[in-house]
């Protein structure tokens, strides 16, 4: 599918790093030198600095997001932020079913599809991470997992959600480790997502879809996994901690 259609997205997932200041000072670096981007540029940055991003990047093209929501809009969830609160803030993106919060914390592919709603009729962009495991991978079951866990995000949501909808292929091996997916090994799993989408939603929906990788991407891996036909972008976990690694994932996007 023409990959023309797609503007790359690169968004940093900070996960728990970087205090109030820690953020000002890294956003201040990192505006400048991603000012002309030739693609959407994202920071989702922990709830604790999300005002400060926001302040930081006001009047510039890098958005900000969260990266998690709760799938009610209220109530007795001590310890938990809806999808309103973020959206009312000028949050614009949110992280969902990151492998960190269904392996840490018990979030599962129906409640990522239940958070993906919320965000959605909140206004949010959902950035929706699927990935398989090492053992799932050896079992030569990637394809089935990654396919049902697309699957079950996207259930109940409409064409016209979708649309603003990123998924994020993160196989789960390859993050915070150094192992890098091999371009081919990414591009292929990312079609797989693409193709699933094109099944549930037609070619046409799918062909708009932004499919990022993600998963020790960095300056030196960017261009090559980025130049597969399928891959429309990175969710950058330790490369997007510092300003110039960042910055040079963001250039290699552009191109
Ligand atoms: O959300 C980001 C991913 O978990 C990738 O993290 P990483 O770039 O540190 O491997």
């Amino acid at each position: 599918m023409n990959k023309n259609l797609r503007t790359p997205v690169i968004a940093g997932n900070w996960k728990m790093n970087k205090n109030r200041a820690e953020a000002k000072a890294l956003l201040e670096e990192l505006c400048p030198l991603v000012k002309d981007a030739g693609c959407g540029v994202v920071v989702c940055v922990p709830f604790t600095d999300l005002e400060t991003a926001l302040a930081a990047t006001a009047g510039t093209n890098v958005k900000v997001g969260a990266q998690n929501c709760h799938f009610e809009t209220s109530g007795a969830f001590t310890g938990e932020i809806a999808a309103d609160m973020l959206a009312e803030m000028g949050v614009e993106y949110v992280v969902l079913g990151h492998s960190e919060r269904r392996q840490y914390f018990a979030e599962t592919d129906e409640t990522v599809n239940l958070r993906t709603k919320a965000a959605l009729a909140a206004g949010l962009k959902p950035i929706v991470c699927v990935g398989e495991l090492l053992a799932q991978r050896e079992q030569g079951i990637t394809a089935e997992v990654v396919s049902l866990q697309t699957k079950v995000a996207l259930q109940g949501i409409d064409a016209e959600g979708l649309r603003s909808i990123i998924i994020a292929y993160e196989p789960v091996w390859a993050i915070g480790t150094g192992k890098t997916a091999t371009a081919e090994q990414a591009g292929e799993v990312c079609a797989v997502i693409r193709a699933t989408v094109a099944g549930l939603y037609g070619e046409e929906a799918a062909s708009h879809l932004v499919v990022q990788y993600g998963g020790s991407m960095n300056a030196g891996n960017a261009a090559e996994l980025l130049a597969q036909p399928d891959v429309d972008g990175g969710l950058i976990g330790g490369a997007s901690l510092k300003a110039d690694a960042f910055s040079q994932i963001v250039e290699a996007a552009s191109k």
